[in-house]
């Protein structure tokens, strides 16, 4: 057997003289040469494994962590956004800012001369290129949108370092009723995790903002009693969306009352129009109609059609508007409460319930083109039969008085629809 020295050696002994030292020597360095290589491969194979998790990291939606915001340059263009321009006006934190009424909101605050910032954590509930062209119409008009999740207690934090925003509109949100049996937990997240961050920053924040945020029509879930007023009893959601949008109610309730949040909630229904929502049914219908594919109408108990008191953005706009304009002030400091603060809920609808297939008619009218209709019967998926507005407090309160019909409103919108996707190429995600 070979010692190891004698493995060590040359294999023709004798040529040279052998000096234990050099041997000793190169044995060292050969185990020192294994072990560096060994600790090399030991910090690539980390290194990869942390890029390689790092990467997934980001994909899988924590994108807040992954900081694009901050430094000197950011907290100019965040002052700048923020400015106002007229007297008297004020300044917004707008969540939910590339999103539809977060978009038409923002440009109507903007062009008022109100100071607007933006924030949006773009996720890929619906087209993201979408929210980007949303994000660069505001961009054209000076209002700044952030890329970040209301999650993120520490930007959030640095957003009201930056700015004394006067006031927030909250509307980021996990939206769409169906969808909340695919992912209940997004709801979750958003609507009530989210929302809680953002209200602990609005409690500490010195001064406090007053904060005006959207609830949803469907916190009426299975009431049959119409129209749906703010003073009936909303405890049968029938979706986990409805669920989430009446904790909301609750918890905003709480932190008016222990900390003198100022708070209105708005109970939207059904809201459409130019730049809308892709996953509703009036923008999905309408893309299938173009498209020549089948539409599928849901149907109610007995046949029953279903309806919905659709409401159009500019109207639902200048209900937010009002809300902020009236939202009175939020009494705390320092996280304590000072006095009362207003804690107001109103429902932004349009009084008037139309039937799916008579949205659907109206749609084929403006698009000409005949829809090919599917009827089924209506899965047990989260929706509910009807809504139906009764307006009256926003009317009193906010000055708040629709004015578009259905008719009039989808006209508006399938013409946004044709020259944003049709005359500019962009293609509609299936
Ligand atoms: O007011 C709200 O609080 C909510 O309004 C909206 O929910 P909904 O009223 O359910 O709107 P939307 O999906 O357009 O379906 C409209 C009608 O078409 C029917 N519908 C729908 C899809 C389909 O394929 N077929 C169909 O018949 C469907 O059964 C329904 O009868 C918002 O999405 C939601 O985020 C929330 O804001």
């Amino acid at each position: 057997m070979p010692s190891l020295q004698d493995e060590l050696l040359p294999s023709t002994p004798g040529k040279f003289k052998i000096d234990h030292r050099v041997s000793h020597h190169r044995q060292l360095h050969r185990c020192f040469s294994t072990s560096t290589m060994f600790l090399w491969a030991l910090f690539l194979i980390a290194l990869t494994a942390s890029y390689l998790s790092f990467q997934s990291f980001i994909n899988t939606g924590n994108r807040y962590f992954a900081a694009s915001w901050g430094g000197i340059q950011w907290e100019s263009q965040v002052r700048s956004s923020a400015q106002i321009r007229r007297s008297g006006g004020m300044s917004v934190l707008v969540t939910g800012a590339a999103g539809f009424v977060g978009t038409h909101v923002s440009l109507a605050l903007k062009k008022r001369g109100d100071g607007v910032v933006g924030l949006d954590n773009f996720n890929n509930y619906y087209d993201p290129s979408l929210k980007k062209a949303r994000k660069a119409l505001l961009q054209n008009q000076g209002v700044l949108v952030v890329e970040g999740d209301i999650n993120d207690s520490r930007l959030l934090a640095k957003l009201f370092d930056v700015v004394h925003f006067t006031h927030v509109m909250h509307l980021a949100a996990q939206a769409g009723v169906r969808y909340a049996m695919e992912n209940p937990n997004s709801y979750v997240h958003s609507n009530i995790a989210g929302l809680v961050t953002l209200l602990e920053t609005c409690k500490s924040a010195d001064p406090q903002p007053a904060v005006v945020w959207a609830s949803s029509s469907s916190v009426y879930g299975l009431n049959e009693k119409v129209p749906f007023s703010e003073l009936d009893v909303t405890d049968q959601p029938a979706s986990l969306y409805a669920a989430t949008k009446k904790a909301g109610e609750e918890i905003t309730h709480t932190y008016n009352h222990i900390y003198g949040l100022s708070i209105t909630g708005l109970r939207f229904f059904t809201v459409y129009g130019p730049w809308g929502r892709p996953d509703m049914a009036y923008f999905s219908f309408t893309r299938n109609i173009l498209q020549g594919k089948p539409i599928t109408i849901y149907r109610g108990k007995e046949q029953v059609d279903l309806a919905r008191d659709f409401t159009y953005i500019d109207d639902i706009v200048k209900g937010c508007v009002g809300s902020l304009d009236t939202s009175g002030k939020s009494t705390g400091s320092g996280g304590k409460k000072k006095g009362p603060a207003p804690y107001r809920i109103f429902n932004l609808g349009n009084t008037s319930p139309v039937t799916v297939p008579t949205l659907v008619n109206i749609l084929e009218g403006h698009l000409q083109v005949k829809a090919k209709r599917k009827l089924v019967d209506m899965p047990g998926n989260g929706d509910v039969p009807f809504t139906h507005a009764n307006i009256s407090l926003a009317r009193q309160e906010l000055g708040y008085k629709p004015t578009t019909d259905l008719q009039t409103g989808l006209k508006k919108f399938v013409k946004w629809y044709l020259s944003y996707y049709v005359y500019h190429q962009s293609k509609p995600l299936n």
